[in-house]
């Protein structure tokens, strides 16, 4: 398996046979997280897959970052925050992980561009470098790489060392997207990834979410559902704090199962 310390520049990710039927990457049972007295996420099951473009969808407040923190335990850095049931990661418990291991394979999105005060290299070389890779030579490696993936490389490549907050906002969130790219995530969590974006960006960004899932498994909360539409192979309905339904997008979409979800993703609430 490739890892950053076996890290070299001639290694592919991944080699994924897409005759099997994808596996489960993420898998909850029973799930319930509280704020406090606030029951945020009540009783989810839900099982990722692999490879997938998976849309966590619904109105505001229902649970769905709060889903997607706690599949990166980034939920758990709130000391009001009591979890129950049941979380893995690629058959594993993730609720009982190292954090810095599972982040390292779980890489997260946000809905605002949050790059380093730093060079648009050291944006990208950042984790490597935490994980202790030094040799200039890999690193550059690593940085052409990511930046290529997430499609900002031509944009960027005269001008790596310039500061990353020269960048448009939507060259800052590619550049956050390869910045997550650099430490070979297995998984990256997209929070409303676009929405702060103008929709040429957001097309960028919807095209790029395509071309990832060959190597990485991508779950996208999103607002748009257009967008969940257009990118998702899977979506999940959430309705405060219950999954009300969840299967392939185009049967949400087209031939949904509840008159809440059907409701909801034609405009009548939410
Ligand atoms: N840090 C927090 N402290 C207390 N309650 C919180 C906290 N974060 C979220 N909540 C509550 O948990 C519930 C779920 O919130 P969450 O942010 O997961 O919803 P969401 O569906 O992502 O909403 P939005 O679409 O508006 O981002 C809401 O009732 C929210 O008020």
């Amino acid at each position: 398996m490739t890892t950053l310390t076996n890290y070299r520049p001639t290694t592919r990710l991944r080699v994924v046979a897409r005759t099997e039927s994808p596996a489960a990457i993420f898998k909850t049972e029973e799930l319930n997280v509280w704020y406090g007295k606030t029951h945020a996420l009540k009783n989810i099951n839900l099982t990722i897959l692999e490879n997938e473009v998976t849309a966590i969808i619904g109105p505001s407040g229902c649970g769905k970052s709060t889903y997607l923190k706690t599949l990166n335990r980034m939920v758990e850095t709130n000391p009001a925050v009591r979890i129950s049931g049941t979380a893995q990661f690629k058959g594993t418990d993730l609720l009982n992980a190292t954090v810095e291991r599972l982040r390292s394979e779980v890489g997260m999105v946000f809905q605002k561009p949050n790059p380093f005060p730093k060079s648009i290299y050291d944006n990208v070389a950042y984790g490597p470098r935490l994980h202790g890779i030094r040799k200039k030579a890999i690193l550059n490696e690593i940085v052409e790489n990511s930046l290529k993936k997430a499609a900002l490389w031509d944009e960027v490549k005269d001008r790596l060392s310039s500061s990353a907050f020269g960048l448009s906002g939507g060259q800052q969130q590619r550049l956050c997207i390869a910045r997550s790219l650099a430490i070979e995530p297995t998984v990256l969590l997209m929070d409303e990834p676009t929405s702060a974006l103008d929709p040429v960006s957001t097309n960028k960004v919807e095209e790029l979410m395509n071309e990832l899932k060959k190597d990485v498994t991508i779950v996208i909360v999103t607002h748009n559902m257009q967008q969940a539409a257009r990118i998702s192979d899977r979506t999940a309905f959430f309705l405060h704090g219950e999954v009300v339904e969840y299967a392939q997008t185009e049967s949400i979409f087209k031939q949904p199962s509840s008159q809440l979800t059907d409701d909801y993703v034609n405009g009548r609430f939410g």
